[in-house]
């Protein structure tokens, strides 16, 4: 009988419950992407266990969106709060009708882990949608700039309404090469990581700039890796400067996560900074994956120290809510209703936010999160120094537990640790993912350490 919080597979993976379970489910919801079924009512702190009773190391989180845990009990509190209850049973359209304990709950709670100078908020119900939101109030900001404080015309009334020149003018959002913001239309047409994405979908004719491709290990390529990120901010500029119409906004995530974990220096994050103000472009940091204390600072893009913060920064997956952070009171649009639709996010989920905030702050997990991640770095360099052609790229040193690296056969890999009892992720086209939750500590990096070191002697 394994301990109580020992990880423990005692069937194939999946095993036979979550086959039928799949096959069953399958008749109506499209089942192909299931890892394993779940039994959430078993799995706790940072470990799930699925419906045949198989016990995992979960250091994938879901799809990195599990902040602390599994049945954290903060977390089962907010849910019986009667702020909940009245949310739930009584779901505000924010816009029109909020409760006045809104006020209280968003000040309470995000407004308090607002990024620096970013006091403004603006909620939503997914990552894509928070992206495609912060996309249109640059566009708004764009053309109110544009307008010079003049109203709108009748021309641009009419023609918006045929989706047509003046209203609906040409105006780009920038991403870059590997980026992942999401699968909305406005979202998809900036994300570039992967055809299965993209394919069929129509999108827009906008700039797609290189991400640099860092060489590891960093302290040996120093001088390339520099010289590649100046090449990268060379094309950026080329690209706004050239292309066939304004760009408004320029959206980047501080680590390139769904694309293959690509990491840049703060260097080059303060020459996107430079850039983009110097042509009065927006400059949007998708904080979807890396916001939330993952990378050991409450924010990924804290690590750059930048001379003057970015506009716009995005949330949602461990926030378990989501939006978008802005400084400027320019970036409210004009008049009411630009920026709205019946929800504007959810405050159950704002409540559970705060709720998980709350428990990040309270046991400082933030700082957790990068003590533990320089200890598991040693660990993981290790093993790349014991398999150097199975373990390479090894990168997020210094970024909390966000680590990655690349490997051969990354699906067989994490394949062979999940029937040993860890759940890990992959991204990219042969990269292992880590995301641990922020409650992973020291005493789970001997678990996940050895079944690395199992899982690779057996390749
Ligand atoms: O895999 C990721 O990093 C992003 C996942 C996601 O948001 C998606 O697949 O839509
Ligand atoms: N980009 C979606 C990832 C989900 C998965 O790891 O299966």
């Amino acid at each position: 009988m394994p301990a109580l919080y020992d990880n423990s597979v005692i069937t194939e993976v999946p095993g036979p419950l979550s086959k039928a379970a799949c096959k069953k489910l399958d008749k109506f919801f499209d089942s192909r992407a299931v890892h394993f079924v779940v039994d959430y009512d078993k799995s706790d702190g940072t470990y799930i266990v699925d419906i045949d009773g198989n016990r995992y190391l979960d250091v994938y989180s879901q799809i990195a969106s599990i902040p602390v845990g599994y049945n954290n009990a903060a977390l089962i509190a907010a849910a019986q709060s009667p702020d909940m209850i009245s949310a739930l049973v009584n779901r505000p359209a924010l816009g029109n009708f909020p409760s006045s304990r809104w006020h209280d709950i968003l000040q309470d709670g995000l407004l308090k882990v607002a990024p620096e100078g970013l006091n403004n908020v603006f909620t939503a119900q997914s990552g894509s949608e928070a992206n495609e939101l912060a996309y249109k109030a640059a566009f708004m900001l764009y053309r109110r700039k544009e307008r010079d404080g003049g109203d709108w015309t009748s021309e641009e009334v009419s023609s918006c309404i045929n989706n047509a020149k003046p209203g609906s003018p040409e105006l780009a959002i920038m991403s870059f090469a590997n980026s992942f913001h999401g699968r909305g239309f406005g979202s998809l047409s900036t994300t570039r990581s992967k055809a299965v994405h993209k394919l069929d979908i129509p999108s827009f004719n906008w700039p797609q700039a290189p991400f640099p491709a860092l060489k590891y290990p960093l302290d040996k390529y120093t001088t390339e890796n520099a010289a590649e990120e100046q090449r990268c901010l060379k094309e950026v500029e080329r690209l706004i400067t050239s292309w066939h119409c304004p760009v408004a906004g320029l959206v980047t995530e501080p680590i390139q996560s769904e694309g293959g974990d690509n990491h840049a220096s703060p260097a080059f994050f303060q020459g996107l900074r430079d850039i983009t103000k110097k042509h009065g472009i927006v400059m949007i940091v998708d904080e979807v994956q890396t916001g939330f204390g993952a990378t050991g600072k409450f924010w990924g893009h804290a690590h750059w120290n930048l001379t003057s913060p970015p506009d716009i920064v995005t949330f949602s997956k461990k926030a378990q809510t989501a939006g978008y952070f802005f400084g400027d009171r320019m970036l409210v649009p004009d008049k009411a209703y630009r920026q709205f639709n019946t929800w504007i996010g959810d405050p159950a989920r704002v409540i559970m936010s705060k709720a998980v905030i709350n428990e990040i702050l309270d046991k400082d997990l933030v700082k957790q999160t990068a003590r533990v991640g320089d200890a598991l770095y040693a660990e993981l360099d290790g093993l790349a120094q014991k398999y150097p052609d199975l373990v390479m790229n090894l990168r997020g040193k210094g970024q909390g537990t966000y680590f990655a690296f690349d490997t051969k056969d990354a699906a067989s890999l994490v394949y062979t640790m999940k029937t040993l009892g860890v759940n890990i992720g992959t991204c990219g086209s042969q990269t292992v993912r880590l995301r641990p939750m922020l409650i992973f500590d020291e005493s789970h990096i001997p678990i996940l350490i050895s079944t690395l070191d199992k899982a690779l002697a057996s390749i």
